[in-house]
C-alpha cells in the first residue's frame, strides 16, 4: 500500500473525527471487514480447501431455518462471523440468516450496543461454479435500556440502520460500506491483506438500459410485473422508447455491485411461488442493508410499492419483494404498480 492510499481504518478513523460514528461502531465494522477477510480466504481455496459442496453428513442435506439446503460455506461463513463478533465487544445480541433465532452476547463476552445482522454467504448456487459470492452486513443501535436482547428487538425499520455493507468475493475481494455519509468501496490489496479505499462516494446513474431480474419466473409474476418487464423487452418500439440489456449473476451481492458501479435496476418481485412467504429475499439481511447502500449512493430501493427503508418488519426472517438501483427506473417500476392497483381498486 502507498502512502496516498488510505487504508479502511484509517478512513474509518477520519469518519469518527468528522463525528460521524461511535468509536465502538468503528471497531464493530473493522471486526466484520477482518472476518470477511478471512471469508474470502476460504472462498478464494474452493476445492483446495475442501469447503465446496452440501453441508451435513452422510448423504442428510443440512437444512437451515429458511428452508433451503446449506453448502459447506454458508456454514463455515456463519461461523467465522459469529465467532469474531461475538469476542468484538460492541455488539449486545446478532442475528444471521442461517440461525433460527437471534442470539444476545453472553453475560461473560465484552458486550456493547449495537446489534449486528448478516446474510454470511450471499448467492449460494454460485459457490461450487466459482461465481461471484459475497457477505451482507447491517447494524442496528440495541434499544436503550436492553441488555439481553431477543428478536424483538431487531425488528426495526431500514431507516434505523447505523451501518450497512456487503462484502464481493469475486476476481477482486471489494468491501462496500455506508455509515449514512455517503458509500464507499475498499478493495482488498491481498498481499498487505488490508482493504484499502478505491471509490469514495460511489453514485448510481439515476437513468439506465439494464436491467437485472430472473426470467425463467415471469410467468408466475404479477400483472403490473408482466406490464413493466414487457415494455423493457418492446425496446425502442415500445412506450419506453429504448432498448434495454439484461444481466442476473444469481448472487445479490454481484448483481448489487454491478448496479453501484454502472447503474441499473435489480429486481426479484413477488410471484405466485414466494408469495405465501411474502417474497424471495430477506429484508434484514438483503432488502435493507442493499437499499441503505443504494439510496446513499443516490438510487432508490422499494418494495414495488413502499420505500423499502419504511418496512416495519415483522419478523426476523420477513421476506420482501425487491427493486433498486437507478432511482428514475425503480420510480418508473414502482408506477406500474402503483397504476395497477389503482384501476384494481
Ligand atoms: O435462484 P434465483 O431465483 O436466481 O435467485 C437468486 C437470488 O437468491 C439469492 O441467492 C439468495 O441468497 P442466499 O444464497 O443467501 O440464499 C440472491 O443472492 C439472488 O439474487
Ligand atoms: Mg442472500
Ligand atoms: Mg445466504
Amino acid at each position: 500500500m502507498t502512502q496516498a492510499q488510505i487504508s479502511l481504518t484509517r478512513f474509518l478513523i477520519e469518519e469518527q473525527r468528522a463525528g460521524r460514528i461511535t468509536p465502538e461502531l468503528r471497531l464493530l465494522v473493522e471486526v466484520v471487514a477482518r472476518a470477511c477477510k478471512r471469508i474470502s480466504i476460504a472462498v478464494g481455496k474452493g476445492a483446495l480447501g475442501g469447503v465446496l459442496g452440501d453441508a451435513g453428513e452422510a448423504g442428510q442435506a443440512s437444512i437451515n431455518v429458511q428452508g433451503e439446503a446449506q453448502k459447506k460455506l454458508d456454514v463455515l461463513s456463519n461461523e467465522i462471523l459469529l465467532e469474531a463478533n461475538a469476542w468484538g465487544g460492541h455488539l449486545a445480541g446478532l442475528a444471521s440468516e442461517e440461525m433460527d433465532h437471534s442470539q444476545p452476547i453472553p453475560d461473560v463476552y465484552p458486550r456493547g450496543n449495537y446489534l449486528l445482522l448478516f446474510d454470511p454467504l450471499d448467492g449460494s448456487s454460485n459457490i461450487d461454479v466459482n461465481v461471484s459470492v459475497g457477505t451482507i452486513f447491517s447494524v442496528l443501535r440495541c434499544p436503550e435500556g436492553v441488555t439481553t436482547p431477543g428478536d424483538e428487538h431487531f425488528l426495526q425499520p431500514g431507516t434505523a440502520q447505523v451501518a450497512a455493507g456487503y462484502c464481493v468475493y469475486g476476481p477482486q475481494t471489494t468491501l462496500v460500506l455506508t455509515v449514512g455519509h455517503g458509500t464507499h468501496a475498499f478493495t482488498l490489496d491481498r498481499e498487505v491483506g488490508s482493504f484499502v479505499l478505491t471509490v469514495r462516494g460511489m453514485r448510481i446513474p439515476e437513468e439506465t438500459k439494464e436491467f437485472a431480474v430472473n426470467m425463467s419466473n415471469q410467468r408466475f409474476w404479477e400483472p403490473p410485473m408482466q406490464a413493466y418487464v414487457g415494455d423493457l423487452l418492446r425496446g425502442k418500439d415500445g412506450p419506453r422508447g429504448k432498448d434495454f440489456n439484461m444481466r442476473w449473476v444469481a448472487s445479490m451481492v454481484a448483481d448489487v455491485h454491478r448496479i453501484l458501479t454502472r447503474g441499473g435496476i435489480f429486481s426479484y418481485p413477488l410471484d405466485s411461488k414466494c408469495a405465501p412467504k411474502g417474497g424471495k429475499l430477506r429484508l434484514m439481511y438483503e432488502a435493507n442493508p442493499m437499499a441503505f447502500l443504494v439510496e446513499q449512493a443516490g438510487g432508490a430501493a422499494s418494495t414495488g410499492r413502499t420505500r423499502m427503508l419504511e418496512v416495519q418488519p415483522t419478523g426476523l426472517h420477513m421476506r420482501v419483494p425487491v427493486f433498486l438501483g437507478s432511482k428514475a427506473e425503480v420510480e418508473a417500476a414502482v408506477a406500474y404498480h402503483l397504476r395497477h392497483d389503482a384501476a384494481a381498486g
